[in-house]
């Protein structure tokens, strides 16, 4: 299933958040938003998981508007894992776990042998079969953070949109989890702030600033030290992955910089 913002404005008392922005999202593919703090990355994915309806423009899901759809149905292919999903209450793993089940459910009826199996491979792929009877507040961020990601999973959606999925996560969980949204076959739209990350993960990479996309391409057209520098404010050095081949940036830390020795000048 393929996602496109066409044109879309989000204006919260008479300020826009995103203004004019364009992004198209084929089938499949795994792009990636990145840009400064504040620079409307949220805001564009709050408008494809329909957190937010833009002011103007459209979001289209394989062409069609997808105002023109039930929430319901649209949670059946679109799931978001959110910065601010962080359950409040005491739920156990699983319990979280299968509320990703509810827009293909109806009613309180118990999960029938299929749903159940569902939920049981979500949190297989991401590793928290383990913490199944846990009590999500007692979970580390990381682990609580792999959770919502086999919720979100466990919607069997066809687009899966992560806003900053690897905060919290330790290195080995990072490698996985972007590992995995290349190969998962779902049409995935991420906001990350590693670039380097970004870039191994990504297909495409769509730089905000100020509300909209200012460059959209490959990563290794996109970072280059001239946009990084005129994006960020910071010029680092390209360096190339040796296997990969996937642009990798390297920064400088200014004069308190350690020597290749390991000690300071
Ligand atoms: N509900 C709101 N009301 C007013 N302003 C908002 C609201 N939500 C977001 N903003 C503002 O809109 C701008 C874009 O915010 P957004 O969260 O989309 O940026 P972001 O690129 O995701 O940032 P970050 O990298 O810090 O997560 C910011 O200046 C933010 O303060």
């Amino acid at each position: 299933m393929d996602v496109a913002l066409d044109d879309v404005t989000v204006e919260i008392a008479g300020t826009a958040l995103v203004r004019r922005l364009n992004l198209t999202v084929g089938a499949g593919d795994v792009v990636g938003l990145v840009g400064p703090n504040g620079s409307g990355k949220s805001t564009a994915l709050r408008c494809i998981y329909r957190a937010l309806e833009p002011t103007t423009g459209t979001v289209l899901l394989d062409g069609s508007d997808i105002g023109g759809l039930s929430l319901r149905n649209s949670a059946r292919a679109v799931a978001a894992v959110t910065q601010d999903g962080s359950p409040e209450l005491d739920f156990t793993v699983t319990e979280i776990v299968e509320l990703g089940r509810y827009p293909h459910h109806r009613g309180g009826a118990a999960l029938g042998r299929r749903e159940r199996d569902v939920c049981a491979e979500a949190m297989h792929r991401v590793g928290v079969t383990h913490l199944a009877d846990r009590g999500v507040l007692s979970l580390s961020g990381g682990e609580r953070q792999r959770v919502l990601i086999a919720r979100a999973l466990a919607q069997e959606p066809a687009v899966l949109v992560l806003d900053e999925p690897t905060n919290h996560l330790d290195v080995r969980h990072q490698v996985e989890l972007l590992s995995f949204l290349r190969t998962c076959g779902l049409t995935v739209v991420v906001a990350l702030h590693d670039l380097n990350l970004a870039a191994a993960a990504c297909d495409r990479l769509a730089v905000l600033r100020d509300g909209t996309v200012a460059d959209d391409g490959p990563p290794s057209d996109v970072l280059t030290p001239d946009l990084i520098d005129r994006t960020f404010g910071v010029r680092p050095d390209i360096v190339r992955h040796p296997v990969t081949g996937v642009p990798q940036l390297v920064y400088h830390l200014g004069p308190d910089e350690p020597t290749p020795g390991g000690t300071h000048p």
